[in-house]
């Protein structure tokens, strides 16, 4: 049965990342990584630059191989599966790259078209019905479609990535810095898109960012990434108390939210009394 056919199955959570190691030559950069994300739930992940984020959605994607470890997705060991099996995990996800990555000699119909090309039997004409309604859904105007990735604004490239990503009504949806290179008021926008669709279509997903009020907009929880494994994964609001120092910097330092309300707040010459 192929994703677009399927139904949700009840089989495992999305992810479930149990003592994952990366390495390149000496150089750890996981290590006894635990990791799981609920069905259901959207999960933001944080860490300081190299901390390992784009090695741990390489690691799930099955684009890069971990040294030692185990990742289930939907209860599949993926170290492990077969190439239909993979095939079958491939279909239900769907994945939007911090560059948009739209293949540049396709229009933006026919690069939401190239899953369901890959992956399903349907015909033309039904994928382009599809392809136009995916372009809706993520907020495309419908004049779009012909368009070629270079005629497109930042916006407008992160939606078109988005469409495609949700070409095979995946359930779980991996998003790489998604606001990254947008202006906050079309940030927010993405934002606020992405909430609404992870709720009306039931998603999972795992965002990678830096964008601390996305965190605080959509995120369920937020998993922080340091000392080479997660070191705390909670709501954006209890973690702002926690007292490991990365995380502390990261709420309450000069560019945390904290650290900027602090700085609102802060009287500077002429005091309240
Ligand atoms: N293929 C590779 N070969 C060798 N080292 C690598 C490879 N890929 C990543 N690294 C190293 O792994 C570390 C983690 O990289 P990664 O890209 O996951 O960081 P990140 O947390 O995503 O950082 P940023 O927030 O800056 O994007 C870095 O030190 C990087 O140089």
């Amino acid at each position: 049965m192929s994703a677009y056919e399927s139904t949700t199955r009840n089989d495992g959570p999305p992810i479930e990342i149990r003592g994952l190691v990366n390495q390149f030559g000496d150089r750890v950069i996981h290590q006894d990584l635990d990791l799981t994300v609920e069905r259901g739930k959207i999960l933001g992940v944080v860490g300081g630059s190299g901390s390992g984020k784009t090695v741990l959605l390489k690691s799930i994607l099955g684009l890069l191989r971990f040294k030692s470890g185990q990742i289930n997705i939907f209860g599949q060991d993926i170290a492990t599966a077969s190439k239909k099996q993979k095939l079958d995990v491939q279909s239900r996800s769907g994945v939007l790259f911090q560059s948009g990555a739209l293949f540049s000699s396709l229009t933006v119909l026919e690069n939401i078209m190239v899953p369901m090309a890959e992956f399903t039997k349907l015909n033309r004409r039904e994928s382009k019905r599809i392809g136009l309604l995916k372009m809706s859904l993520a907020g495309l105007p419908l004049n779009a479609a012909d368009l070629m990735p270079s005629e497109l604004s930042g916006g407008m490239i992160k939606r078109a990535a988005l469409a495609r990503s949700l070409a095979l009504d995946p359930e779980l949806l991996f998003l790489d810095e998604p606001t990254a290179g947008l202006d906050p008021i079309s940030a927010a926008a993405f934002d606020a898109l992405i909430k609404e669709l992870a709720s009306s279509l039931g998603l999972t997903v795992f965002m990678i960012t830096h964008d601390l009020d996305s965190l605080y907009t959509i995120t369920d929880e937020v998993a922080v990434l340091a000392d080479k494994h997660v070191v705390a994964k909670a709501p954006p609001l209890e973690l702002e108390k926690s007292d490991h120092p990365w995380i502390h910097e990261y709420f309450h330092g000069p560019r945390g939210r904290l650290g900027g309300k602090m700085r609102d707040h802060t009287p500077s010459g002429d005091q309240e009394s």
